[in-house]
């Protein structure tokens, strides 16, 4: 059973939080794992090429500055990642076909939703430090996610 997030700040009070509220779009409500990023601006290109990659448990958090124009991923997107071994995805923008996605057990966070795609130029950046929900988050360190949050640390709790 993994240590739930309202557990974790009683035990670590000045862990981060992430402030901005997500809507699940996959079953899995809880996951955590090592971060990695994707940063984009209403281009999925690299998004998709990141998570066509083994993510050996890793949870993407995509900044998508917020915008909620174009879906950053889809059913094949996250069908990909869930099949490549990726913990889960943090998309700070918009996903679109929902009704599939919430067939997929695999933890999808997202902003909400449009069926316009998104462009496919490749601009942006992986693997830097990305922030939004007035918290960092830094690829390597540590994610968890449930029901009731975000937090991250530097390491994983040892418990
Ligand atoms: O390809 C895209 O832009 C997103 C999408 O629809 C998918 O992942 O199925």
């Amino acid at each position: 059973m993994p240590i739930a997030t309202a557990d974790l700040i009683d035990a670590v009070p000045d862990a981060p939080s992430c402030d901005t509220q997500f809507v699940h779009y996959g079953r899995k409500l809880k996951m955590e794992g090592r971060i990695r990023t994707v940063r984009v601006s209403g281009d999925n290109a690299l998004v998709k090429q990141t998570l066509a990659t083994p993510g050996a448990g890793a949870i993407l958090v995509v900044d998508g500055g917020g915008s909620l124009h174009s879906a950053l991923v889809g059913d094949l997107i996250a069908t990909s990642a869930l099949e490549n071994g990726w913990g889960g995805l943090v998309i700070y923008g918009a996903v679109r076909d929902t009704a599939i996605l919430q067939t997929l057990y695999f933890g999808i966070k997202a902003l909400g939703s449009n069926p316009r795609k998104s462009a496919k130029s490749g601009a942006g950046d992986v693997d830097v430090p990305v922030g939004f929900g007035g918290i960092t988050f830094t690829p390597g360190h540590y994610l968890y996610s449930d029901e009731d949050g975000i937090v991250v640390l530097p390491e994983p709790l040892e418990i």
